[in-house]
């Protein structure tokens, strides 16, 4: 039997298509953009300048005149007063309908023109004396060239009436003085007279409230069940034995940890000693010393005869923390293993060689350890630096890799990037957070100036004053983001410059084109006290750490992200001395550019930078695309709705006891296929 060939599709049924308006629900789900009121009429007299209005009155006049081009020029009149109009392009049918004595209602934007109070272009409609007004707001749509709002609209109208939009939720769960949610689309649709527009258009309507609402629980039923999921996974429990490295390594610090690195370091060592896979995100402000909790982590898994892979996002930071970690363990007499993409040949494969039989204890390098060809005899416990830079895709590439003896390794994550609360709730609804609140003691506290370029060379006169005392500077140079080579030559002029100014001073230079040897040698100068400026690119931006530099240069901070601002500044003040952010800036500043500054130069306080970040950014940028979770929340704003966050996060667990099957649904109909991104 031959199939009918189907229908070619119109225009505009293909840039429907296009806006993703396929189903029945889609439609119902594709909101207004704003409304335009026809429910009323405005007397000509009391119309504001540019603010959109209905009026209707009979036409006095009606010609085309010859005013430096050719127009139609109309004027009609309501008990109040008189008002133009003017069509500049226009077909002679509409002079003939708009005659002298022909009644019109009008919609457009009023302003003040060269001939007096006139529309230009108005809507236009021939109406009796009596013509009813419109029952409802008239929306208008996210559309496009092809898609017009009239074809937009029946075709929403219809999938509205169509759609499936029976209550999921049981009585009496979804929070007080919300609509249902087929009267709160019909609402957003159609809106009546009564209805608010400014809340229709803010969002802070009931009916936008419960839209978001749904959304949000969806979102948290799907991470609520992933996180039991997970929780009925096994894992090797993990407890550090009496005398072993934990204790040994916790003998030797050269510092006490402070309570909050004492509280997390607590927090980690409770998840590994069960037999449920941790998922745990660590995070503190730069300098708050994480790397020597991921240390004590890593001590409980080796003691417990079980492997430790520790993993960072560059090739610097990975190095950083190598470093530290072979400072602390390599007296305590373990070896630490180093794999990333650079070590080669047969290094590489002693390397592998060690990971795959079990001998190498702790290995630490960058994402090259999750790389194929790296195999785990006993991975206990897996410590990923900076997750967010990895993809989601790379998390679970991990997962399921590092699976040894058919358990799961326990994973801990780290972010020197606070995440505020109501964020932390959304993305990472199914990971623990464990937060250092306090920097170590005797840290003095950074001052942060700003300058105009203009300022350069009193900048560079301070920093020959600074280093004659002894100061270590970190310069870092401007980023341009499409060239790598433009920030090349930009480092490197400076670099002859400086060290021209500072004849005497050892200046050295570290860029990411640099071979990792070379940029290690630079870094080992920098920490050892043998150089005193180190101009660099933001390959310096995490990690680095080297307690006696004390003043940081960042040209053109106009350039660099809040959250890297705050990153780069926290390569000094690691240490007693008073130390000193200077960010220069060349003028003009957008607006988003002196908020930025302007929070630099007012706090130093890493979850306060973040929440100025996420209100400069706001939280789908703030997160980074990769982690686009943004991309999942359609309706609801995370900040905005805040609340409607915490109701539905407390109902999550609720429902998904009591009413499993309505929970499937409620994910099934709001995050479909989408649901299984939040898995990762
Ligand atoms: N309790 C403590 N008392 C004194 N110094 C400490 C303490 N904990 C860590 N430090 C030191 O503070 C510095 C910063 O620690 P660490 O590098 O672990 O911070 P971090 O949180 O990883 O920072 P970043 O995110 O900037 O890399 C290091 O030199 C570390 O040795």
């Amino acid at each position: 039997m031959t199939m009918p060939p189907d229908k070619p599709k119109s225009a505009p049924q293909k840039a429907m298509e296009k806006l993703g308006l396929v189903r029945d629900i889609d439609l119902a789900l594709h909101l207004p953009l704003r409304y335009e009121d026809e429910t009323r009429i405005t007397p000509i007299a009391a119309l504001q300048d540019n603010e959109p209005a209905q009026v209707e009155g009979v036409v006095v006049d009606c010609q085309i005149e010859l005013r430096s081009r050719r127009q139609l020029l109309v004027r009609v009149k309501d008990e109040s007063g008189a008002l133009l109009l003017r069509f500049l392009h226009f077909y002679p049918s509409q002079q003939k309908q708009m005659a002298v004595g022909v009644r019109l209602r009008l919609r457009g934007e009023p302003r003040i023109g060269f001939f007096g109070r006139e529309m230009v272009h108005p809507v236009v409609k021939v109406v009796d004396e009596g013509t009813p007004l419109a029952q409802a707001l008239t929306p208008v749509y996210p559309a496009s060239a092809q898609l017009p709002q009239a074809y937009l609209r029946k075709a929403v109208a219809s999938g509205l009436a169509r759609a499936d939009l029976r209550e999921i939720l049981p009585a009496g769960v979804v929070p007080r003085g919300l609509p249902s949610l087929k009267d709160a689309l019909t609402c957003l649709h159609h809106p009546p007279p009564s209805a608010s527009l400014a809340a229709l258009e803010d969002h802070s309507h009931p009916a936008w409230q419960r839209l978001k609402f749904e959304e949000l629980l969806a979102q948290q039923l799907s991470q609520l069940q992933a996180q039991r999921e997970r929780a009925l996974l096994e894992a090797p429990a993990l407890r550090p034995g009496p005398g072993g490295l934990h204790e040994q390594l916790l003998a030797a610090l050269p510092f006490r940890l402070t309570g909050a690195q004492q509280r997390v370091a607590e927090e980690i060592a409770q998840d590994l000693a069960r037999p449920r896979p941790m998922h745990r995100l660590l995070q503190g402000d730069v300098g708050s010393g994480k790397t020597v909790v991921a240390a004590l982590a890593a001590a409980v898994a080796i003691d417990a005869g079980w492997q430790c892979a520790l993993m960072a996002p560059t090739e610097i930071l990975a190095e950083q923390h190598f470093r530290k970690l072979v400072g602390w363990l390599e007296p305590l007499g373990l070896q630490v293993a180093w794999i990333t993409g650079s070590v080669k040949g047969k290094a590489r494969q002693k390397m592998l060689d060690a990971a795959a039989s079990g001998e190498a204890r702790l290995v630490i390098g960058t994402h090259a350890v999750i790389e194929d060809k790296v195999r785990f005899a006993k991975l206990g416990l897996a410590i990923i630096d900076e997750q967010h830079r990895f993809g989601v895709a790379q998390r679970l590439a991990l997962r399921n890799k590092l699976k040894a003896m058919d358990l799961e390794p326990h994973l801990l994550m780290m972010s020197a990037t606070p995440i505020p609360r109501t964020l932390a709730m959304t993305y990472f609804a199914d990971l623990d957070v464990s937060t250092i609140d306090e920097l170590p003691p005797g840290r003095s506290p950074i001052v942060t100036k700003v300058f105009t370029e203009s300022k350069r060379h009193d900048v560079v006169d301070k920093i020959r004053g600074a280093v004659a005392d002894g100061a270590q500077v970190y310069w870092v140079c401007p980023l341009v983001e499409e060239s790598e080579a433009v920030d090349l030559r930009n480092a490197t002029e400076t670099h002859a410059e400086l060290s021209a100014a500072l004849p005497g001073a050892s200046v050295g230079l570290l860029h990411g084109r640099m071979s990792p040897g070379d940029k290690a040698a630079v870094m080992a100068q920098f920490s050892g006290g043998r150089m005193s400026v180190l101009v660099a690119t933001t390959v310096i931006e995490v990690g680095v750490d080297v307690p006696n530099a004390s003043l940081m240069v960042i040209e053109h901070a106009e350039r660099f992200g809040l959250a890297q601002l705050h990153q780069l500044r926290g390569r000094v003040g690691r240490g007693a001395k008073a130390s000193v952010c200077v960010l220069i800036y060349s003028p003009p500043l957008s607006d988003t550019g002196k908020a930025r500054l302007k929070a630099m130069a007012e706090t130093t306080d890493g979850f306060e930078i973040a929440r100025r970040d996420l209100d400069i950014r706001g939280p789908g940028e703030f997160m980074g695309s990769r982690q686009s979770g943004a991309e999942l929340l359609r309706f609801a704003d995370l900040q905005e709705d805040a609340p409607l966050l915490v109701a539905a996060r407390a109902l999550a667990p609720r429902l998904l006891d009591a009413h499993p099957e309505a929970a499937r649904r409620q994910v099934a109909r709001w995050l479909g296929t989408k649901a299984e991104f939040l898995k990762a």
